[in-house]
């Protein structure tokens, strides 16, 4: 083979799919911490199965993942840990497994954060993609189910997507192994620090609100200095979130920080 050739196949996307190793439940000494986030029924178990060989329960029916499931791969000789996440529609926990995939991701400090959504639904899927963008940069959107989209005749301008997001937005089809390459390229690069992200925020905060909001996060940083986010935390207070304000009264918001 050529030089020439070899330069090409080194970009193509079997080969950077070689250099996935799937490490099933062997998620120790971990170099970065990966969470799998989205709406229920979206495909984040069949994308965690694909990279990890494992086998998390999937189906055609919402709810399936009700705990956090942890597995591994390794990609380019560093070892990544994947936290399948339970589905939830939002992040303003109203139940166990919602309270379970926003503790991971405001606590848990994932490196990387990957939305699952699903395609031909995009628009129900926005909502929790906003929220995460408040709590993270690190941030990348797998558009989902793009095989689903395309029978319905959706087609998304998933370059549009990123340029508003401010965010890598990654087309899959996890049920058939399509765009997981680039997929994996783009949590390696995100990882590593050569992403660099500008996520969309909802629009600006009154400058009343904003200063008690600078307020409390400064003493919420104070007592918690472990707790990442606590500007976010401070919103929720604000807006009377009763798990978080629970947990401030019960002293136990640092204990929601979760061990890696
Ligand atoms: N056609 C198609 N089906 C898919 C794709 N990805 C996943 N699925 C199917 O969608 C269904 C849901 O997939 P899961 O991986 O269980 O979804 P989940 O997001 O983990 O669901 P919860 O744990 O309930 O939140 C399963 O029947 C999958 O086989 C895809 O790209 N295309
Ligand atoms: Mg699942």
């Amino acid at each position: 083979m050529s030089d020439k050739k070899n330069a090409a196949c080194e970009n193509c996307d079997l080969y950077n799919h070689a250099a996935l190793k799937k490490l099933g439940v062997d998620a120790t000494k971990s170099d970065y911490v990966v969470a799998l986030a989205g709406n229920p029924n979206t495909g984040k178990s069949t994308v965690f199965n694909a990279l990890t060989g494992l086998r998390q329960h999937t189906g055609n029916w919402p709810g399936k993942t009700v705990v956090r499931a942890e597995g591994a791969f390794s990609y380019n000789d560093k070892k990544f840990k994947l936290v399948d996440l339970p589905g939830t529609y939002s992040l303003l926990s109203t139940s166990e497994d919602e309270e379970i995939a926003r503790n991971f991701i405001l606590f848990g400090k994932p490196n990387v954060t990957v939305v699952v959504a699903d395609s031909a639904r995009l628009e129900r899927n926005l909502n929790l993609i906003l929220q995460i963008l408040e709590i993270t940069p690190n941030t990348i959107l797998c558009l989902n189910l793009i095989d689903e989209a395309e029978r319905h005749g959706i087609k998304v301008d998933e370059r549009s997507l990123a340029r508003e997001l401010g965010i890598p937005v990654v087309p899959t089809s996890a049920r058939y192994g399509k765009g997981l390459p680039l997929l994996l390229k783009t949590i390696d690069d995100m990882a590593t620090g050569n992403i660099n992200t500008k996520p969309h925020k909802i629009s600006s905060i009154p400058p009343k609100i904003e200063t008690a909001v600078a307020e409390l996060s400064k003493e919420i940083e104070e007592q918690y200095p472990q707790l990442p986010n606590s500007r976010w935390i401070a919103l929720r207070l604000l807006e009377g979130d009763r798990s978080i304000i629970d947990a401030v009264k019960q002293g136990t918001l640092g204990d929601l920080e979760i061990k890696k």
